[in-house]
């Protein structure tokens, strides 16, 4: 394999339609070249990851999860609707036990938030609103200023201000350490905040939020190499010469994982210089 080739996995819901995500791609490219790399996206259909497909379709499922192991980091990306979530969500949690770095955005941050609520805080039945309207652990809910009656301009869009809440944070550092971040929104669910205490207390950051304070806009995991969820859509600001900071981190902790792993693989893990 070329040892300048990065393995990002990418779980999502449209994979054959790799344009839907063309931002994210451009992201990822932006990042690589910043890093000496080449990224080689390796597209995963979260559904294919799923239990019931290792019944319908076993060869997709093996493959869906050979894949995703094969990769040196995972990116959940943007995207609405419940198809492929429980995917998503086994995804999150392959990366946060085999400290695997993760980017989530947007739902990918979301997918974090219930991840962790099932299987660290034990709340079986948690979700989003989006998928589980009657869900008694509703850890990620409908906006309260969205209108639940009208369908269209209901989405929360555009460049909004991310205050740092933990200021020595992994992606402040990324950022180059500002007090604030500007970065484009799109989506009509956020954290439920109540639930944000519980949450830290099992190891998951909140380390950036709106003006208020209470929409959360950032989580990192302790503990962890590289898992950062961001609500924002850090891919529309990224350019050539002007890489976005959490895709830069997220390559950087890829590459440093793949160094270690071929370290190993090669029983010189832990050698001296
Ligand atoms: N852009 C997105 O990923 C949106 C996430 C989620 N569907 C929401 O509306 O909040």
């Amino acid at each position: 394999m070329d040892p300048m080739q990065v393995k990002i996995a990418l779980v999502g819901k449209y994979t054959n339609l790799s344009d839907s995500y063309l931002s994210v791609v451009k992201a990822l490219l932006h990042a690589s070249v910043a890093c000496s790399q080449k990224p080689s996206i390796q597209w995963v259909s979260a559904s294919d990851l799923e239990d019931a497909t290792a019944a319908s379709a076993p060869d997709a499922h093996t493959k869906a999860w050979e894949t995703l192991k094969g990769s040196s980091c995972i990116l959940i990306p943007g995207g609405f609707g419940d198809r492929g979530i429980s995917g998503m969500i086994l995804a999150a949690k392959y990366a946060r036990e085999n400290k695997v770095p993760y980017l989530g955005i947007c739902l990918g941050m979301q997918i974090s938030v219930i991840e962790m609520s099932r299987h660290v805080l034990g709340l079986g039945n948690a979700d989003s609103e989006e998928f589980n309207t009657d869900t008694p652990d509703c850890v990620v809910m409908y906006m309260p200023e969205v209108s639940k009656t009208h369908l269209g301009n209901t989405m929360r869009l555009g460049c909004r201000r991310t205050f740092f809440r933990k200021p020595d944070c992994l992606t402040s550092k990324l950022y180059g350490n500002p007090p604030h971040v500007d970065e484009r929104h799109r989506h009509r669910y956020e954290v439920n905040p109540s639930f944000v205490p519980m949450l830290e207390n099992a190891g998951l950051q909140f380390v950036g939020c709106d003006e208020s304070g209470n929409r959360m806009e950032i989580v990192e995991l302790q503990d962890h190499p590289f898992y950062i969820g961001v609500q924002f859509h850090p891919e529309f600001k990224s350019r050539p010469r002007k890489p976005s900071p959490p895709f830069t981190g997220l390559i950087l902790a890829a590459t440093e994982r793949m160094r270690t792993l071929t370290n190993v693989s090669n029983g010189d893990a832990g050698a001296s210089e």
